[in-house]
C-alpha cells in the first residue's frame, strides 16, 4: 500500500500549453440531481467546472435546471424529458459521471441502464452515489470503457462487492477490484484508491471535518474534471482525491467543519500551486 504524495499530484497537474482551448480539457456529461437531491449534482457540476474541465453538460431533473444555471452558469444544463435521446447524447462526451443525487426511481434506473448500454470503449465512466446502489440492486455489469471508476463509501462498496464493511481489508478489496476490472475510490478516513491488478494507494490527508452531505458528490465532480484533462489513469484519480482532502485540511486549520462548496472554491488556487510546484 503506497501513500498518495504531493509529488504524485505535481506530476499530474501541469501548466497548460499556450495554444490549447476548451476542447482540449474534456467534454464531461454529469447525470443526477433528482428527487430531493437536486443539490448533489449542483455540487458535483461546480466541482467539475472549478477543477478545469473544458465543457461541462449536466442532465438533471427538469425542475433543477434553473437552480443549476444560477448556481453555475458555466454548465450547460439539460432537463430530463421522456423523449430524451440519451444514447446519441452520450456519444459527444469523453467522460460521463452518473450518480450524484440520481436517486433510486424508475427514471434513475432507466438512465443508468441506458448509460451502461450506450457507453463506448473510448469513453470514461464514473459511477457514484445512487448509481452504485442501483448497480447492486439490479446486478448490472460494468461495461468495457477506457476507464471505469467507482467512488463508493464503505456501505456502497458493501452493496457492490458483497464484502461486509468489517471485512473490507486491502486484500479483499483488491481481489474484488480485479474481478470488477474497475478503478475504485473507497471513501473513508484515509480513502483508498485501487486499480485492477495494481498497487493500492492510500490517502493520508482528510478528516472528520469533511463529514458533510455533498462531500462525495464534490469529489466525484473533481475526478470527472481531472479525467477530462489529465491522463486517464490511477495517478489522476489519486491526484483528484488528494487535492479534495488536502484543501479540506488547509481549511480545517481554522474551521471546525469544511463545506463541499468551500473546497470547490479553492480548487483553482490549489491547482495553480501544484502546477508550479
Ligand atoms: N444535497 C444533496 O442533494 C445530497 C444528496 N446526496 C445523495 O443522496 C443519495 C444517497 O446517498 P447516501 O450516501 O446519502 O445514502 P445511502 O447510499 O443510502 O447510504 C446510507 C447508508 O450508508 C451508510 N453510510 C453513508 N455514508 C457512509 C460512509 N461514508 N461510510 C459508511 N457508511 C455510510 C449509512 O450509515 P448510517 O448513516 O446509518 O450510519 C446508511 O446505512 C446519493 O445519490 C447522494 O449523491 C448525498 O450526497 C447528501 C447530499
Ligand atoms: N472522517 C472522515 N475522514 C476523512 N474523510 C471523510 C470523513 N468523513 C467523510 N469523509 C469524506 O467525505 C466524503 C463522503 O462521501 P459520501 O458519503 O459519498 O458523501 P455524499 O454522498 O454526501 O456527497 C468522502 O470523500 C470521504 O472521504
Ligand atoms: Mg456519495
Amino acid at each position: 500500500m503506497d501513500i498518495i504524495s504531493e509529488n504524485l499530484i505535481k506530476t499530474v497537474i501541469t501548466p497548460r500549453p499556450l495554444t490549447t482551448h476548451k476542447g482540449n480539457y474534456g467534454r464531461i456529461l454529469l447525470i443526477g440531481g433528482f428527487d430531493n437531491y437536486h443539490g448533489a449534482i449542483i455540487m458535483a457540476s461546480k466541482a467539475t467546472v472549478f477543477s478545469g474541465a473544458g465543457l461541462v453538460t449536466t442532465l438533471t431533473d427538469q425542475a433543477n435546471v434553473s437552480n443549476l444555471n444560477i448556481a453555475i452558469p458555466e454548465v450547460m444544463a439539460l432537463g430530463y424529458t421522456k423523449t430524451l435521446a440519451l444514447p446519441s447524447l452520450i456519444k459527444n462526451y469523453d467522460v460521463i459521471l452518473i450518480g450524484p443525487g440520481l436517486g433510486l426511481s424508475k427514471i434513475a434506473t432507466n438512465l443508468l441502464r441506458t448509460v451502461l448500454n450506450s457507453i463506448q470503449v473510448n469513453q470514461t465512466l464514473i459511477i457514484d452515489g445512487s448509481a452504485l446502489t442501483l448497480m447492486a440492486q439490479n446486478c448490472y455489469s460494468l461495461p468495457k470503457t477506457a476507464l471505469t471508476v467507482l467512488t463508493p463509501h464503505t456501505m456502497e462498496w458493501q452493496r457492490i462487492s458483497n464484502i461486509l464493511i468489517k471485512n473490507q481489508t486491502v486484500n479483499e478489496n483488491q481481489r474484488m477490484v480485479n474481478i470488477l476490472n474497475a478503478h475504485v475510490v473507497l471513501k473513508k478516513y484515509h480513502t483508498e484508491v485501487y486499480q485492477p491488478h495494481g498497487t493500492p494507494l492510500r490517502l493520508n490527508v482528510g478528516g472528520p471535518y469533511q463529514a458533510t452531505g455533498g462531500m462525495g458528490d464534490t469529489l466525484a465532480g473533481i475526478i470527472a474534471g481531472f479525467l477530462g484533462q489529465f491522463p486517464k489513469n490511477q495517478q489522476t484519480v489519486a491526484a483528484a482525491t488528494f487535492i479534495h482532502s488536502k484543501i479540506a485540511d488547509e481549511l480545517a486549520k481554522t474551521q471546525y467543519v469544511v463545506l463541499p462548496t468551500q473546497i470547490t472554491a479553492k480548487l483553482p488556487e490549489f491547482m495553480h500551486y501544484y502546477s508550479n510546484f
